[in-house]
């Protein structure tokens, strides 16, 4: 999977996207992360990226001309036209419902905003889906992006270890996860619960099940309505 991410910051992305599992996972050249400097392609002699917003009020808007050709510069030689996502307050909030939809994209465009935002002709021009991580407001698109290409790149087959790593993670099968545990068997004077000791798998899934149920009436009702 491709991901260019149009940026004012592309460094934000180079030293975050070569750790971890995302950065094994472009070893592997199964995830292709590029960001594109938008100030690069400004025509003004002095690499302006943004100007006063028409009609006054505060702050900066970035101005469509870097932006159209940088996003030019991706497209022009592509025999398809990869999906443009616009990072910004207005999207629709991402959940892992859109996240599955979008790991089975084969190319993907970020545009990261910052300042109010990007000119409207671009969205018009470019933009297919606007999507919001949450309800705050953020100095740049920039986190946003990389949220999105780490909760999309875990779904891309070979980036996880192994399949069932993700497969009963929270917001899958609609539940919060249960809780988990580990070595050593008394921690702080609190033990693990036996029946995860007990290698009767059926009762431990029952159990599981259980306790995910119960989570998600307690932290998250609200997933509980939702669930097909
Ligand atoms: C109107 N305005 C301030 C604005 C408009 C567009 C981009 C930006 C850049 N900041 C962002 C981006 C995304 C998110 C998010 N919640 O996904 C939060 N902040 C700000």
């Amino acid at each position: 999977m491709r991901f260019d991410v149009l940026t004012l910051f592309p460094d934000i992305f180079h030293a975050v996207m070569k750790e971890s599992i995302i950065g094994r996972a472009q070893e592997k050249n199964i995830i292709e992360i590029n960001a594109i400097n938008i100030r690069d392609f400004s025509k003004d002699k002095h690499k302006k990226v943004d100007d006063y917003p028409y009609g006054g009020g505060g702050g900066m808007v970035m101005t469509p001309q870097p932006i159209y050709d940088a996003y030019l510069s991706i497209v022009k030689d592509l025999p398809h036209k990869p999906k443009v996502i616009y990072l910004s307050p207005q999207g629709k909030v991402l959940n892992q419902k859109k996240v599955v939809e979008l790991s089975k994209e084969k190319h993907l465009i970020l545009l990261c905003g910052h300042y109010e935002g990007v000119d409207e002709r671009i969205i018009e021009e470019i933009v297919d889906e606007e999507i919001s991580i949450g309800d705050y407001v953020l100095t740049g698109g920039e986190i946003p992006a990389m949220v999105l290409i780490d909760s999309v790149s875990r779904l891309v087959p070979d980036v996880l270890p192994s399949e069932d790593a993700y497969k009963n993670e929270s917001h899958y099968n609609g539940l919060l996860e249960y809780p988990q545990y580990t070595r050593p068997y008394e921690f702080m004077g609190r033990k693990v619960p036996d029946i995860l000791l007990s290698g009767h798998h059926a009762k431990i899934e029952e159990w599981r099940k259980e306790q995910s149920l119960k989570r998600t009436l307690e932290k998250r009702p609200d997933l509980l309505k939702k669930r097909d």
